[in-house]
């Protein structure tokens, strides 16, 4: 009996001491991080310290290394938050989000940037974009692709308007739940409140399970918890932060259709940010309405054999071209072979505006 007592006891202290070294560790690396920012702003005075390809390579680095017992994905959110925390510590990143509180776009912003980012909730996708533009905050997050329910196409029209650069994304596996006030029987739901894109994208377990429900379309799936908190009658399709927030139950856990439900959330700013050794580029491209146009705009892409991971269309909305589209693809504009191959698009198309060239998103 006395044996597991003691190794219990000499491992609290290995921990303890290893926590010693831990807490030594990180202040150092803080003040390494306050060195950095004070470098940056000798070069140039209210210089923006964050850098969104050097932290893409300090986590890619840490998950190669990681050798357990945490996976990669777990040990690169530790340091994810040592690094918004390293950051705040010289000048907090100021984010606006598409709230309210409580959003799955809330979710993206705190995994993107941490939980030392000061994230600000915005009523609508254009203020997010005017927030930014205004320098209000430094980036804004906005939802762009579901992987059931498709584009975001709100998103996209903002970026034809607008100046801003895309300097990042993050993919956040989405899950769904019921969610009731305390009190609520599930026998008593007759009403259910959701984003039309969230009652979309549990359809059959809704047809399956509540086909007599009434289902009622709400700005936001937060917006749908805040409601049901008063309503025993009523449920909501939200999910964790919202019903955190909100104080509600789960009747039903993970009832999206499909399981491998995401949403691609995007970082827009003003910065170009350079080659972080695994990117990829947006574009905008506007083509004349004349036959082969598409082919043609096509046709460098597969000669320079780059990776074209989503092509979208949209009505152009200046009636000045008939066809604008989205092409996200794999590389930086800087590359040579992207250099080479955009050059030639340019050529081709009436216009081509690139939005920006990112790191793909890491965690
Ligand atoms: C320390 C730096 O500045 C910021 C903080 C980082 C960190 O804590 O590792 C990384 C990139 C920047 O967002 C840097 O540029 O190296």
């Amino acid at each position: 009996m006395t044996e597991p007592t003691v190794s219990l006891e000499a491992l609290r202290q290995r921990i303890d001491a290893l926590d010693n070294d831990i807490l030594r560790l990180i202040s150092e690396r803080a003040a390494c991080a306050q060195r950095v920012a004070e470098i940056k702003t000798d070069r140039e005075p209210g210089a923006l310290f964050y850098r969104p390809e050097r932290e893409a390579q300090v986590l890619r680095r840490i998950m190669e290394l990681n050798k357990g017992p945490l996976d990669s994905e777990e040990m690169a959110r530790l340091f994810r938050e040592i690094m918004s925390a390293c950051l705040a510590l010289e000048q907090p990143v100021k984010v606006a989000y598409l709230g309210p509180e409580g959003t799955f776009t809330q979710q993206a912003a705190i995994k993107h940037f941490g939980e030392s980012a000061i994230s600000l909730p915005m009523a609508a996708i254009d203020e997010v974009f005017r927030e930014v533009e205004a320098g209000a905050v430094n980036y804004g997050v906005v939802p762009v692709e579901n992987s059931t329910e498709g584009v975001i196409n709100h998103t996209l029209d903002s970026f034809m308007d607008s100046g801003l650069r895309i300097c990042g994304e993050v993919v956040l596996r989405i899950h769904h739940h019921l969610l009731v006030a305390e009190t609520t029987r599930r026998d008593k739901v007759s009403r259910i409140y959701s984003h039309p894109q969230s009652f979309a994208q549990c359809r059959k377990w809704l047809d399956a399970h509540f086909p007599q429900a009434e289902r009622v379309p709400v700005s936001s799936n937060a917006e749908a918890a805040r409601l049901v908190k008063t309503e025993w009658h009523s449920a909501a399709i939200a999910g964790d932060m919202a019903a955190q927030l909100y104080g509600l139950a789960k009747l039903a856990e993970k009832i999206e259709d499909r399981p491998d439900n995401s949403t691609r959330f995007l970082i827009i700013g003003n910065q170009d940010v350079p080659i972080s050794g695994e990117d990829k580029t947006s574009l905008v491209v506007a083509m004349r309405n004349q036959p082969g146009a598409l082919h043609d705009l096509l046709e460098p892409f597969h000669r320079h054999q780059i990776d074209m991971t989503r092509l979208e269309t949209r009505p152009s909305r200046t009636g000045v071209w008939n066809y604008v589209f989205f092409i996200d693809f794999k590389g930086h504009r800087e590359e040579p072979r992207v250099a080479a191959m955009l050059e030639e698009v340019q050529l081709r198309a009436a216009e081509v505006k690139v939005l920006g060239s990112y790191p793909v998103g890491v965690l």
